[in-house]
């Protein structure tokens, strides 16, 4: 089995109003994955099928080559981590004593814990109460939760939404180590920045609709106007296309000692969205 998720067809009907329209899309193992969207677009939806939260009303879904008949057992249960908005933690219990509760729940070995602790740069953190920490702290806390039995695959929506950068660079080094290692990560994010620096590819949710399926780069070269921009020393601000026609007028500019700053138009994750759906991401 080389794909991690396998969708096809996907409808979710709430009465009369359709969250998810037809999605299809296939994620390899090991892959890092964005589910790019607005608020509203369907991304906690699509979340909540994958991890058997909510049944689909039409279609396939396969996560890690089960079908959603057996997304409530604990097969299934061990092999994926969550974290969510739903996710929550013992508040008077101590950062240890909580993870050895989901080591028993999911039958992990407690040494694993200063493990994990680790990798979310909280080893000072075990034995403080939980109520006790801050918001970036509760939330690494409830990645390690999310990842203390092992997981081949996660599940992560909206993992550093709020937090202040300090927090999100620890969370994200934990995400890039824990990939390295060979888990498939599934996020759900409307912050194109971390999209554009933790995915392999990355897809466009909007109204419940793929838009576009991509890495960052491909979108980016895609969606660019391939462009130099160009900043003199005397303040002129120059657009020059990228054709072989133009390579002499970039090389005297720079024989001449002429630019100040020379950029190609590389859109941002945003602007793409923003040009492909009329929406901001935002
Ligand atoms: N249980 C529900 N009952 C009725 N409608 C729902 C339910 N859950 C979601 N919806 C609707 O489905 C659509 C998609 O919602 P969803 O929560 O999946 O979006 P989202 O992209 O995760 O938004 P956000 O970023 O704000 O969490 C929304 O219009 C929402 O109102």
């Amino acid at each position: 089995m080389t794909n991690a998720i396998e969708v096809t067809g996907m409808k979710k009907v709430f009465g009369s109003q359709t969250a998810i329209k037809d999605v299809t899309l296939t994620i390899k193992k090991g892959e890092v994955f964005g589910l790019l969207g607005p608020s509203g677009s369907g991304k906690t939806t699509t979340n909540k099928i994958l991890t058997g939260e909510l049944s689909a009303t039409s279609g396939d879904v396969k996560v890690l080559g089960m079908d959603a008949t057996k997304f409530g057992t604990s097969e299934f249960k061990s092999k994926i981590g969550i974290l969510s908005d739903n996710s929550s933690l013992y508040d008077r219990l101590t950062v240890y004593d909580n993870l050895k509760l989901f080591c028993k729940l999911y039958d992990a070995p407690v040494k694993q814990i200063d493990v994990i602790l680790k990798e979310v740069n909280l080893q000072d953190a075990r034995s403080q109460t939980v109520s006790k920490l801050s918001k970036g702290m509760k939330q690494r806390v409830l990645l390690a939760k999310a990842l203390i039995h092992k997981p081949d695959l996660v599940f992560l929506d909206e993992p550093t939404s709020a937090l202040d950068p300090g927090n999100i660079v620890h969370i994200h080094r934990a995400l890039q180590r824990l990939n390295e290692a060979g888990t498939t990560i599934f996020l759900t994010t409307h912050n194109m920045e971390e999209a554009t620096e933790l995915c392999d590819r990355v897809a466009f949710l909007h109204n419940g609709e793929l838009q576009e399926v991509d890495s960052p780069s491909a979108l980016r070269f895609k969606y660019s106007t391939h462009a130099f921009h160009v900043e003199t020393v005397n303040g002129e601000q120059l657009v020059i296309q990228n054709k072989p026609e133009n390579a002499g007028q970039i090389n005297e500019l720079m024989t001449n000692n002429q630019i100040k700053f020379i950029h190609t138009d590389n859109p941002t994750l945003g602007q793409i969205f923003l040009k492909v759906t009329g929406k901001e991401l935002i």
